[in-house]
């Protein structure tokens, strides 16, 4: 069964027993339904209730499917739209899709063919609820221009200054240093700001798949394309795609993003028709492009075109001026976010938070705090929440512990607290190995493996990052 609940469709059919075998459709899957045999029935349902898609036959008494559709993107634009349509009328579907419906189906098709246009459906409102939330941070990220850090700053202004200019840009740094934060930065500081931020880690994909998320497919190109499927190029249009891991693109498809950031033009997969897309590309990578180029593993060529602008961030542990100014800030943050006050924290945690190297970046530093202030029982952050050994090991090695020995190391170190923070270690190091194996079943399936972990593909992603999990693509 699907995960349905609170997904809200309305149904709009004035052909009473196809109204009614879809309810019994979708109300089977877990959907929440509402239906009406007519637009006025239909505007009042949306007046009381709130819905996420709305399922209209074209052809109506009254106002029609088309108006109807009009309509409601101008009453109620964040309502998903899919027009139902009869063989032989499928160029009135199409321009329903110019108008905004997000597609059509045919009556009387399968009816997986619906239910998995939904599942589509559900899936990009929850990117664009991801992608609003991720923004709403950004808004707060001009602190990052407090830095005291002269290089940082630096990189600050000149993203900045970039940020006006069309120009392609190349981010590099360690993971966790802020990469795709930087990115929206510059979206947000851009002319394309109203538009789309279009985010693709090219890592997590396997490359067919990567090819059909970046040019989209039609209907039937390929065994499983069941519906035609726009890519994540012509999405981008007008605004920004940010390819993540940009290092780790097979060559074949580094061919083809060399043509469309040469030519501006795309080919769905299955079709021959040329689309212009205007889009502003930011890409990132933690690898170094200048070995992979004389590896052969990335092209000379696509590296000149994506890197006209190459802004390195450096790690956090070179950016020890900024750490209080960080740690205020996600204290802050989190605080807020889980309606919880900090009201202090023992001195053993504030030596630690300013000495601790951070290997994950900024990424670590705020699961660090986040943990301490969700563990915290009294307000105060407490030495006995951190979650590595007490010593930050400020100057050698990464300041976790990285293998058994190191955890038992820390086991026999001070009886019972440190018997907790070994546990912890050993704990960590076995969902690292269980997550790794899981992945390696599912063929580095990403999302396949994120069921199977019953976790979303958002913390399975930083969990790959965390404990630094490789697919066999980024080897
Ligand atoms: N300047 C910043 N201000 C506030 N939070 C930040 C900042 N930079 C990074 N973060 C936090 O760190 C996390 C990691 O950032 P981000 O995803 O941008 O890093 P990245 O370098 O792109 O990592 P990866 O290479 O693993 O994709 C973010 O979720 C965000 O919470």
């Amino acid at each position: 069964m699907r995960n349905t609940h609170n997904f809200n469709i309305l149904i709009v059919d004035d052909d009473n027993d196809y109204r009614q075998v879809l309810e019994l459709l979708l109300s089977n899957q877990g959907y929440d339904t509402q239906s009406a045999s007519d637009a006025m029935e239909a505007m009042a349902l949306i007046r009381q209730h709130e819905i996420d898609l709305m399922i209209t036959d074209y052809r109506m008494k009254g106002m029609d499917g088309i108006a109807l559709l009009n309509e409601v993107r101008r009453s109620n634009p964040g309502i998903s739209i899919i027009v139902i349509t009869a063989y032989g009328s499928v160029e009135k579907a199409v321009e329903a899709m110019r108008q905004g419906a997000f597609t059509y189906v045919i009556k009387g098709s399968d009816p997986e063919e619906l239910l998995l246009e939904i599942e589509k459906i559900k899936h990009f409102r929850h990117l664009e609820l991801e992608n609003r939330t991720l923004k709403k941070q950004t808004n707060q990220f001009d602190f990052m221009l407090n830095t005291h850090h002269g290089h940082f700053r630096h990189l600050i202004e000149t993203a900045k200054r970039a940020a006006d200019s069309n120009a392609n840009i190349l981010v590099l740094g360690e993971s966790g240093v802020g990469k795709e934060v930087l990115a929206r930065y510059i979206h947000q500081h851009s002319s394309r700001e109203a538009n789309q931020f279009m985010a693709v880690n090219c890592h997590v994909f396997s490359d067919s798949v990567l090819e059909s998320e970046l040019f989209g497919h039609e209907k039937g190109s390929f065994t499983g394309a069941v519906a035609r499927r726009i890519g994540r190029f012509e999405a981008a249009d007008g605004g920004t795609l940010f390819l993540d891991e940009v290092g780790d693109m097979p060559l074949s498809t580094q061919a083809k993003l060399l043509r469309v950031l040469e030519n501006h033009e795309i080919e769905r997969i299955g079709s021959n028709q040329p689309l212009s897309v205007d889009f502003r590309l930011i890409a990132a990578t933690h690898k170094n492009l200048d070995d992979e180029i004389r590896k052969g593993r990335f092209r000379e060529d696509l590296y000149f075109r994506i890197a006209t602008i190459v802004l390195e961030v450096p790690p956090l542990r070179e950016r020890r001026e900024d750490l209080p100014l960080y740690i205020d800030y996600f204290i802050n943050q989190i605080q807020q976010d889980l309606k919880k006050q900090v009201s202090g924290m023992e001195p053993a945690v504030e030596r630690f938070l300013l000495e601790y190297r951070y290997p994950g970046n900024i990424r670590e530093m705020r699961n660090i705090i986040e943990r301490l202030i969700v563990l915290s029982s009294t307000g105060t952050l407490m030495e006995k929440d951190l979650p590595t050994p007490k010593s930050p090991t400020p100057a050698t090695g990464s300041g976790t512990p990285e293998s058994a020995s190191e955890a038992s190391e820390a086991f026999s170190e001070d009886g019972v607290a440190g018997s907790f923070r070994a546990l912890r270690v050993i704990r960590q190091e076995a969902e690292s190995r269980h997550i790794q194996e899981v992945l390696k079943q599912c063929d580095y399936n990403v999302s396949e493996a994120s069921k199977i972990l019953e976790i979303s593909h958002r913390q399975l992603n930083n969990k790959i990052n965390e404990y630094g999990l490789r697919t066999p693509a980024g080897n």
